[in-house]
């Protein structure tokens, strides 16, 4: 056993050994692990018994709910004889509904704990601590997992990582420590912080650590080949990172970490936090989570499953502007200025509606509402400013005039004779049977009923105001013709106060990439949202993109504070390819960078004196590439190519060597080499990277240049290497 207290404690007699190769000699004289191993064992039993009761609950509680469902089927015919008979009727539904309602509210509570159980049973618990909560007192063992689970004595099997307890994990001291529940600090004696190595009920290692900064844990986790998948990081968070994790909820949150911090680990480690805290009112559709791009969404889409959560919803910026705007609208260059927001402000703030400023409403090839009557309509409110406040009164309005529109509709010959004609499916599908109406009154419902569903979309067109031409509106107001898709929607946003009040969180990854005016359409859209941002200066890549200070002051400009974290650490790259990306970054930032110690593999740097050696020495090291992949049968590398044509002139050059991914919407395969650009790379990682070009033509000495190539060599875990045909740029030489 170790003997130095700073260093993890493995329950192996060999430090150098790999914790997943002791031997079975370890194990049977360690009997520390044959204890942990029999609660494990006794865990997992338990979690497997409970596990088959749910499930059996389950059926059952099925089985009755339809039984009742029959029941009442069958006896309350509804006896509405007498008042009396009446009331008894509608007493008799409403306690049946009643008993439908609790059934269906425990049958949740059941789906919930066997879906907790399966959770666990592939891997109980990760972690354990012994809490002493007063001198004297036996420490209280605690084993934290995924979910949190307690037997049917209510005795607690497992306890949450999100749970308040569970801080004194994370906080990563053994000796007095402390947490926070319901409001009170509870202060405790951390005697002892163990992790586990657990697949189902096997134990195959557990380490007893004091200061994790180098914990085994972390380290067996980094050294794993990359996959096509971001995995969750819950058993190692590190304390920097649960400080951003459980940081309390604050309007605005900005994260600023080097590359490889593990901000979006982070991030996901937050949204699920933040489900677990709000488990009563936070719902999946209440919080948006903002990617860079669409294989980004697809890295991360299993994160939040595998921890037992659902995704929030995940979108682009385009494709969140294509919610809010006309499909054809919604793409196009973002560098708008604050000065231009800032005059659609002062425009709107002095708009008067023009006649010509409304649209014909149309559905279906029918005229429905004339601009014209919109119009006259608006000269009755003409002592209200135009605005958000008169666009919802004149909204209101529309929907009366399209309903009193609809029913006189529904008194004539032609809607009545359309609505027999539907065919037998169209019928079933409106009115849930077939129709014989058997007097005018009825065929006028029923045609109602059928105009309603074919003109639906006219509704919506006054929900969302699109009787109102906002270019038209834009070119008055600001004597410009075709107005930016960021300057239509921010004059939508001021004119009818478009925006989304419900959404109550907007996570925004790699937020150095967005230009001020799209951090402002987004602040305005989701106007009561809390925003977590999280990014790093040195990755951005795109001209006109906001500076972190850009960043604060869109939300203060709101009256908001800006609470910043740092995360220095580096923990997807190896300690060499740290220091190469770290070598770009400002000065006073270089100094406070670190990196997990492990395995290195120093960087390879190959300068080719003419085209012929480069391009074979750039085969070669694909080939290898390949080959070692294709031989341990997993990994990933990657050519970053520094644009579209870049990419496309090697993936010409190299043949089947490697898979060409250069449509935004290729995927990810699961391992091999593939060449792409570092638009398509962000986010994302590569046990080994290639950059096939690094001369000085390609990265000279500007900002974005410099920021494309700490992007693209930070992408790396393990391995990096560059070559040019000539010398390397000087960027990289110190
Ligand atoms: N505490 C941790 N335990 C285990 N792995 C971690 C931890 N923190 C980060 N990682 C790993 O480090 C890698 C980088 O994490 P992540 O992608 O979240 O960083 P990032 O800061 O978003 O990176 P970038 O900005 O460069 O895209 C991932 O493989 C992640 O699993």
């Amino acid at each position: 056993m170790f003997t130095d207290p700073s260093q993890p404690r493995l329950s192996t007699n060999n430090p150098d050994e790999d914790p997943q190769k002791q031997t079975e000699l370890d194990r049977e004289e360690d009997p520390v692990f044959a204890q942990e191993q029999e609660h494990l064992s006794r865990t997992y039993e338990t979690l497997v018994k409970m596990a088959a009761s749910f499930a059996a609950k389950i059926k059952k509680l099925d089985a009755e709910v339809a039984a009742d469902k029959e029941m009442l089927a069958d006896e309350l015919t509804g006896n509405f004889a007498s008042m009396g008979e009446a009331f008894e009727t509608y007493a008799e539904y409403a306690t049946a509904n009643k008993n439908i309602d609790l059934c269906n509210a425990t049958q949740e509570l059941n789906l919930q704990n066997l879906e907790k159980t399966r959770l666990l049973l592939e891997q109980p618990y990760f972690a354990k601590v012994s809490l002493q909560y007063k001198p004297g007192d036996a420490p209280k063992d605690l084993y934290i997992g995924n979910a949190g689970m307690s037997d049917e004595n209510y005795k607690r099997l497992v306890v949450d990582w999100r749970s308040p307890v569970a801080e004194t994990y994370y906080n990563q001291e053994n000796g007095p420590t402390s947490y926070v529940a319901n409001g009170r600090t509870i202060k405790v004696d951390l005697k002892l912080r163990r992790q586990f190595d657990i697949a189902k009920d096997t134990l195959n290692a557990y380490f007893d650590t004091t200061v994790a900064i180098q914990d085994a844990m972390l380290l067996a986790s980094l050294s794993q080949e990359r996959t096509s998948q971001m995995k969750a990081i819950t058993a190692t968070i590190q304390k920097e990172q649960n400080q951003v994790i459980r940081h309390e909820d604050v309007p605005v949150l900005l994260v600023n970490g080097i590359a490889g911090s593990g901000k979006t680990s982070v991030l996901m480690q937050r949204i699920a936090y933040l489900f677990y805290r709000q488990r009563e009112s936070l719902r999946p559709e209440d919080v948006f989570l903002i990617t860079p791009n669409p294989v980004f969404s697809r890295y991360i889409e299993n994160v939040l499953p595998d921890l037992g959560e659902s995704n929030p919803e995940t979108m682009t910026f385009n494709e969140f502007m294509a919610t809010i705007m006309p499909a054809d609208r919604s793409r196009g260059r973002a560098d708008i200025s604050l000065e231009s927001l800032q005059r659609i402000d002062n425009a709107v703030a002095e708009l008067v509606f023009d006649p010509n400023d409304f649209k014909d409403i149309v559905c279906e090839g029918t005229q429905l509402l004339s601009a014209g009557q919109i119009r006259q309509m608006a000269d009755k409110f003409k002592r209200i400013p135009a605005g958000p406040h008169l666009v919802t009164l004149m909204r209101e309005e529309l929907h009366k005039r399209l309903s009193s529109r609809l029913k006189q509709m529904a008194a004539t010959e032609r809607a009545q004779n359309e609505m027999l004609q539907l065919s037998i499916q169209e019928q079933v599908r409106i009115f849930h049977e077939t129709i014989e109406p058997q007097n005018e009154n009825e065929a006028r419902e029923l045609a109602l009923t059928y105009l309603n569903d074919r003109y639906a979309r006219a509704f919506d067109i006054v929900e969302r105001d699109e009787w109102l031409r906002i270019d038209r509106i834009g070119m008055r107001l600001l004597g410009k013709e075709g107005l930016l898709p960021v300057e239509w929607a921010y004059l939508k946003m001021a004119c009818t106060g478009l925006s989304n009040p419900n959404a109550k969180y907007v996570m925004v990854d790699e937020v150095q990439d967005y230009t001020t005016a799209q951090l402002v359409v987004l602040r305005r859209y989701f106007r009561r949202a809390h925003f977590l941002l999280l990014g790093d200066e040195n990755q951005a890549i795109g001209n006109h993109t906001s500076t972190f200070e850009e960043i604060r002051a869109v939300f203060e400009a709101s009256g908001e504070s800006v609470q910043e974290c740092r995360l220095m650490t580096s923990y997807r790259s190896s300690p060499q390819i740290t220091d190469l990306f770290s070598g770009l970054m400002p000065h006073d930032d270089r100094m406070r960078v670190s990196s997990i110690q492990r395995d290195d593999i120093a960087p390879d740097l190959l300068e080719c004196p003419d085209r012929e050696t480069y391009e074979s020495e750039l085969a070669r090291v694909v080939s290898q590439a390949r080959e070692g992949i294709e031989h341990e049968g997993r990994g990933l590398a990657a050519v970053i190519a520094n644009d579209r044509a870049g990419a496309r002139r090697i993936a010409s050059l190299l043949g089947d060597e490697a898979i060409a991914l250069i449509d935004d919407n290729a995927t990810l395969p699961a391992s091999g080499v593939m060449i792409m650009t570092l638009e398509f790379a962000k986010g994302l990682e590569f046990d080994h990277v290639i950059i096939p070009d690094a001369r000085e033509e390609v990265f000279g000495d500007n900002r974005i240049d410099r920021n494309r190539l700490y992007t693209s060599i930070s992408r790396a875990t393990n391995r990096i290497t560059l070559l040019a045909p000539g010398s390397i740029t000087p960027l990289l030489k110190k």
